[in-house]
């Protein structure tokens, strides 16, 4: 998508053909800030410190950690090493394991001489296949913002509420449950977002409010616990999330604070839909609450903020009183009962064992 005119995808490789680049997440919103991952364990570091985040862009991070990691160690013991530093990065995006399980099958087996190659072209493909995926989920949720629409006064827009970062900087390109969004805008829907601002790491106000700010997309910054209050005032039409890990029975696991808006459109009937590709569905796995590890992190991104002060100096401050604990679970999982439907690359189906068996026949049982 595009910043300032200009066009950028999440990661590419620099024209020595070795290294990685990255946008820099942590620095948004105030810093547009390119970074350079030149070996493995940058890549790991990239996706600990999130300045990649995202389930798709952590698969493709990981994919290119494996291409870092074969200029270190190009064996089978180097595959492996790099396989098992990068697995533990995160442990909620299933995006992560399915890269890593797609370069180490692509790899081993194959003549060391041509694995860094084979390894580089292997990643790009997963990122283009990304991008073609998050387009077609922008054109099968299309019709439900065109749907929505026709339930509005002429010129009035839609208003659509998201939770945490699903756009263009959670993937490669297009993003997943921002695609249908700018898929409408390109059909001159009028749509309006609501942006939670999403706690502690405010992906949503350092990250979605700048995807759509670059793209031109009304929108308004909320506070988290805002969101039920609008609908039940018949101010969302209708939600649309992302998901780092969704089940083949529909269970959704998505940043934390996703259940309680899903609660909330529950309880107003307001639809609830859930923009997923096929690479974050975890075929092995029903009962998301009881098998989806939720990842916790550290105290300090709910005891500190990262901002911009008047004066223009980015500065880290400390919002809760020294000494007091905090609690940082990173993900919640949204039961399918709760979930209106799913989009994917190959339609819209029920949250359901039977509504991805229908769209993904060749993994149903
Ligand atoms: C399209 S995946 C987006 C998904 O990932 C985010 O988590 P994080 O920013 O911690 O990587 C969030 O759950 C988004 O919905």
């Amino acid at each position: 998508m595009r910043i300032d005119g200009k066009h950028y995808r999440t990661i590419w490789v620099a024209e020595d053909g070795w290294t990685v680049m990255i946008l820099d997440q942590t620095r948004l919103p105030h810093e547009i800030e390119i970074a350079e991952l030149r070996s493995l364990g940058d890549a790991a570091e990239a996706i600990e410190e999130m300045k990649v985040r995202g389930a798709p862009l952590i698969g493709a991070t990981a994919a290119y950690g494996m291409c870092l990691g074969l200029r270190e160690d190009v064996t089978d013991e180097g595959i492996e090493r790099a396989y098992a530093r990068l697995i533990r990065t995160r442990p909620t995006a299933i995006n992560l394991r399915w890269a890593l399980d797609r370069m180490r099958s692509r790899l081993l087996n194959q003549p060391y001489e041509r694995r860094i190659e084979l390894a580089y072209a292997e990643a790009a493909a997963i990122c283009d296949e990304d991008v073609a995926i998050c387009k077609a989920i922008g054109d099968h949720g299309l019709p439900l913002i065109r749907a929505a629409a026709a339930r509005k006064k002429p010129g009035e827009p839609v208003n659509i509420l998201t939770h945490c970062n699903a756009g263009w900087l959670a993937t490669i390109d297009w993003g997943t449950a921002t695609a249908p969004i700018y898929r409408a805008q390109e059909e001159g829907i009028p749509v309006h977002v609501w942006v939670d601002e999403t706690r502690p790491r405010n992906q949503g106000a350092a990250i979605t409010a700048f995807e759509l700010l670059h793209q031109e997309v009304p929108h308004t910054v909320i506070a988290d616990n805002v969101g039920g209050h609008l609908m039940q005032h018949g101010m969302v039409d209708l939600c649309i999330v992302g998901t780092d890990r969704t089940t083949r029975c529909g269970d959704v696991a998505n940043k934390i604070g996703t259940y309680l808006k899903a609660l909330a459109a529950k309880d107003n009937g307001v639809p609830f839909y859930v923009a997923l590709p096929s690479t974050t569905i975890d075929w092995t796995m029903c009962d998301g609450l009881a098998e989806i590890p939720i990842e916790e992190r550290g105290e300090a991104e709910v005891t500190h903020m990262r901002g911009r002060t008047a004066d223009g100096r980015i500065e880290t401050i400390c919002i809760t009183p020294k000494g007091s604990p905090a609690g940082n679970w990173g993900f919640d999982v949204t039961p399918a009962r709760l979930v209106t439907a799913l989009v994917t690359e190959r339609g819209v189906c029920p949250a359901s064992e039977a509504g991805l068996a229908g769209l993904f026949p060749e993994r149903a049982g």
